[in-house]
């Protein structure tokens, strides 16, 4: 594919270090089985029917942040995000590829370009038969992969959104411009323009982390979100049945998470901590399992890893054990 580039940085596969305990298939962990690919020398590899391949990408960008008013420093986050899951050892499928293929970076405050990159990239390894799991980056990661995503698709179908964020990323475009905070109207926008329906969950939304008039837009939109408090354990059974009305509602899932849905005490490597966000516990992973097991799941994300925020490496760790059960799971 014609990648710009100006908007691309591959990964060295020696940027993929860890610890060794053996060759042996069983003895493996991440570092020995991701192969990098450099976009500008090679294609995107194509995936046998039945076989099963990820593609890790990079959204090396802080624009959005920034145009939000928001503490910078996610454009760091796909380099921690590799620190950190080097090691995972492998639980996946000994057919299972994983290709890592590069950053796309926003270095010149063109965020809509470096979206647009990013977009073109989705649709690539999509038409290949591969399944994008994306790294931010800030939130505004998600703006390009949706419209990556809705360009690879046959346009009958329907994309629904989850999306766990202690805020709803419903927000005007502002002076700055639009950002980490509006991509979620910006979809819903597009979606009005081309006569699609807006599916959007945005699940564990925080009270304190968005105004009322973020509140009544969503209302407007006919977004019904899952807040935060339902994660208290008499909520949770509510908190699977409405995540199953969705996906059964949509033809194709896009899972996107935002790290600032958990607590500031887990998730402190962020530009908006959430002091009362929801916890990463064996709940939170039923809720991932529930999605990856519908048969639905097309491309996934995490942004807003902020490692100059972070405390001992600890929202790299989170992000890091995320990818590492919607990539385990076959
Ligand atoms: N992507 C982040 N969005 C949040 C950030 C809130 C904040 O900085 O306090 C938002 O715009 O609402
Ligand atoms: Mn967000
Ligand atoms: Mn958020």
């Amino acid at each position: 594919m014609e990648i710009d580039q100006l908007n691309y940085k591959c990964t060295p596969q020696e940027n993929w270090q860890g610890r060794t305990d053996g060759i042996d298939f069983t003895q493996q962990r991440w570092h020995q089985r991701i192969q990098c690919i450099d976009l500008q020398q090679n294609e995107i590899p194509s995936v046998a029917s039945g076989a099963i391949a990820f593609a890790l990408i990079g959204f090396s960008s802080d624009e959005g942040v920034r145009r939000n008013g928001g503490r910078t420093g996610a454009v760091n986050g796909p380099a921690a995000f590799r620190k950190a899951s080097a090691n995972l050892p492998v639980h996946f499928n000994e057919q299972t590829a994983i290709y890592d293929l590069g950053d796309i970076c926003c270095t010149d405050g063109n965020l809509e370009k470096a979206q647009h990159e990013l977009a073109k990239l989705v649709t690539s390894a999509l038409h290949k038969g591969l399944t994008p799991l994306l790294i931010g980056g800030g939130h505004e990661i998600a703006y390009g992969h949706y419209c990556g995503i809705n360009d690879a698709i046959n346009p009958e179908k329907s994309i629904g959104i989850i999306n766990f964020d202690a805020h709803f990323d419903l927000r005007e475009k502002g002076s700055a411009g639009f950002s980490s905070g509006t991509g979620f109207l910006q979809i819903a926008n597009d979606c009005m323009q081309s006569g699609k329906t807006f599916n959007y969950l945005p699940v564990g939304i925080q009270k304190n982390g968005n105004t009322q008039a973020l509140f009544l837009t969503a209302e407007k939109l006919g977004v019904a979100h899952i807040p935060a408090a339902l994660f208290a354990s008499k909520g949770q059974e509510e908190v699977l049945a409405k995540i199953k009305v969705f996906i059964d509602s949509v033809d194709h899932v896009y899972l996107t998470i935002c790290m600032d849905v958990f607590s500031a005490a887990f998730s402190p490597g962020v530009s908006a901590p959430a002091f009362t966000g929801i916890y990463p516990d064996h709940f939170f992973f039923s809720c991932l399992e529930l999605i990856m097991t519908s048969g639905k799941l097309i491309s996934m994300d995490i942004a807003e890893l902020n490692p100059v925020y972070d405390e001992a490496d600890r929202t790299a760790k989170l992000t890091a054990a995320i990818a590492f059960q919607l990539l385990s799971a076959n």
